[in-house]
């Protein structure tokens, strides 16, 4: 598995990872509307009460839900109309999406190649991927057969041999203990110290946001209250909302 350099993705810092001009979708009773720019080499946190919005946001970025109006550009592409398959990033989902009749090294070979028609480099990074996920040998296993963290961290080793430089993350580690999702964001740390790809995680836990984001958007009913650095997140007392969603954590 060979990774982005870090300084690759910063030098291109200015290039926004993903861009919403005037995305409007209408859903049941909300109406969304989302512009904004969020930077490209950074993890931002979307954040925001239940029903918000955050998986509908994540949704636009990937292609599953299209806007009834606006533009959505990923660095610089506009992707506004392509299928999601088409789109350059990597999806983690809490259900992690795994084939149950499969096993771990097909699962992750079907995120290199939709046939499987895999060179033997192909089969070097499965294998490099999953051992740095900690699964070193986990290529036979079926995935009924893992614990829950094992079977999130080899959904993070297909979404790493895609190579994208977008990987969007919903609630991935909301159905781990507490010390699991500790080390599962220790390892998503890692990653994107290593690869310097652009990460957007949805998460509706406070520590999570305090620990992992470079920057917040913070949702609610439909709308981004607040888009910024994580510090001026924290800073801001003009919404007692997220003044109060900062205390919790
Ligand atoms: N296809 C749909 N038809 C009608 N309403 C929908 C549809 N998809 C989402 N909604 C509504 O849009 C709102 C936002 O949903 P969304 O799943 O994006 O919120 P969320 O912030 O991710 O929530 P949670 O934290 O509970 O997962 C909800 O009220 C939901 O019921």
């Amino acid at each position: 598995m060979t990774a982005q350099p870090k300084q690759t993705a910063l030098a291109t810092e200015n290039l926004a990872a993903v861009e919403l001009d005037g995305v409007r979708l209408a859903l049941g009773d909300i109406r969304f509307a989302f512009d904004g720019r969020i930077p490209a080499g950074r993890i931002t946190a979307v954040t925001g009460p239940s029903g918000s919005g955050k998986s509908t946001l994540l949704n636009l970025i990937a292609g599953f839900e299209m806007p009834d109006a606006g533009r959505v550009r990923l660095a610089g592409q506009d992707v506004t109309r392509l299928h999601p398959g088409a789109r350059p990033l990597s999806l983690v989902f809490q259900d992690h999406n795994l084939f149950a009749h499969l096993d771990l090294f097909t699962n992750i070979g079907l995120g290199v190649h939709p046939a499987l028609k895999l060179t033997g480099e192909d089969r070097t990074r499965i294998s490099a991927a999953l051992q740095r996920v900690g699964l070193a040998g986990y290529e036979g296993r079926k995935p009924g057969t893992l614990s829950g963290g094992e079977r999130q961290r080899a959904a993070f080793a297909r979404a790493l041999v895609r190579q994208r430089p977008l990987l969007l993350l919903d609630e991935p580690f909301a159905a781990l203990d507490p010390g699991l999702r500790l080390a599962m964001a220790d390892l998503l740390s890692g990653l994107h110290q290593e690869t310097g790809a652009s990460i957007v995680l949805v998460t509706h836990d406070p520590g999570e946001v305090m620990r992992l984001a470079d920057e917040v958007i913070y949702l609610s009913t439909g709308k981004i209250l607040f888009h910024g650095d994580r510090h001026a997140f924290c800073a801001q007392t003009a919404h007692p909302e997220i003044s109060k969603f900062v205390a919790s954590s």
